[in-house]
């Protein structure tokens, strides 16, 4: 129990910071950002990551952060400091009080880059870290698909809250997943979603919005009879897992349908809410560490709503060991019952028995 602040605090966050991100990718979908601008998704970035650390440092002042970005670009680049700048001062949760609880705005833009660099912990056992992706899923920001923000709370090595802001997604959590959910989702109506977990209090969702949260649902994995009625969630970036192994684990499972891809967190996020069943990320390149802001708080969401999540040898992910998952290859989300099957099949694809 307890945690309830910080989940509170994690949800506005992120929604406030999401509020940013998607003010750059409907720019950049209705074209008006000018040709030589920098990427879209840097701003964003930048920006969603000053905004949450802000948040964070101003609740919760003795813990550490795991931001995936550092400030030495926009410390010599002044023209996109400005920018991102801008972008930043301007940005709020259209509910002042849930927008005080934030810390207000950002004292200046030279204080922006101190606080961005605050996401520079070296992770660990011990102690409170938060670890964060400020936009997680790049490729799929930059393409008009899906992407995350995402924020989670890492106590003694255990995650402890997880929240994930995803734009894009539709709201309702019944929605089945169309192969086309990687597509350009510029369209706002009905999309959309935050969710969040705290450890031992299950899974939820809500509707994002631009002020204070809105009402939420409990979530949970779909019940899954065998292996073979699963719909497999992947990445849509063959360089980030290996979509030749998942198939092959596919077809070992029996699995007919086809795997919905896309990119980002928001593959977690779909599985805990009943669209897709089991999440495969399956290692292209043997000597990647996945990063604790690509897991932290996905992990926690799919463990509170039912299912399990190991890495290729069925090993829980451990946050314990700095910024990086050191310990573990890859990921392998399901339904708890069904976990130990899925395990046995990667294992059999990936010659490890
Ligand atoms: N070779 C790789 N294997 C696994 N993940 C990768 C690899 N290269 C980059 N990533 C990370 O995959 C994440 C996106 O995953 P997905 O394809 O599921 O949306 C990004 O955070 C990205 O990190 P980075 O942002 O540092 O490039
Ligand atoms: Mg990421």
């Amino acid at each position: 129990m307890g945690y309830e602040k910080e989940r509170r605090i994690a949800e506005l966050a992120v929604q406030r910071a999401t509020l940013l991100t998607k003010k750059v990718f409907h720019e950049k979908a209705k074209g008006e950002l000018a040709k030589d601008d920098k990427s879209p998704v840097t701003k964003g970035d930048f920006g969603a990551q000053a905004l949450i650390i802000q948040a964070i440092a101003h609740n919760f002042p003795n813990d550490e952060i795991v931001g995936e970005e550092e400030s030495s670009e926009l410390r010599q680049d002044t023209a996109l400091r400005s920018e991102i700048w801008d972008l930043v001062k301007d940005i709020k949760l259209n509910d002042s009080a849930s927008d005080a609880l934030l810390g207000g705005p950002l004292p200046s833009e030279e204080a922006m880059l101190d606080i961005i660099d605050k996401g520079n912990s070296p992770g660990g056992p011990k102690g409170r870290i938060w670890a964060l992706d400020p936009i997680d899923g790049t490729k799929g920001f930059l393409r008009g698909g899906q992407y995350a923000v995402c924020l989670g709370l890492i106590v003694d090595g255990d995650v402890k809250v997880g929240v994930i802001g995803c734009p894009n997604l539709p709201v309702d959590d019944a929605t089945s997943l169309s192969a086309d959910i990687g597509g350009n989702q510029s369209d706002e109506e009905g999309k959309g979603v935050l969710f969040s977990a705290v450890q031992g209090e299950g899974a939820i969702s809500r509707p994002l919005t631009s002020g204070g949260l809105a009402p939420s649902n409990p979530i949970s994995m779909r019940p899954v009879p065998d292996t073979s009625k699963a719909v497999f969630c992947e990445g849509v970036e063959a360089g980030h897992s290996n979509q030749g192994d998942n198939a092959a684990v596919a077809k070992r499972l029996g699995i007919t349908a086809p795997s919905v891809r896309l990119d980002s967190q928001a593959k977690y996020c779909s599985i805990a809410r009943g669209a897709g069943d089991i999440y495969l990320r399956l290692p292209v390149r043997k000597d990647y560490q996945e990063k604790i802001w690509d897991h932290a708080a996905g992990d926690l969401l799919v463990r509170e709503a039912g299912g399990q999540v190991t890495d290729i040898y069925g090993k829980r992910l451990d946050f314990s060991k700095g910024r990086t998952l050191i310990e573990n290859k890859g990921v392998v989300a399901a339904p708890a019952a069904l976990q130990d099957q899925v395990i046995e099949a990667v294992q059999v694809v990936l010659n490890l028995k």
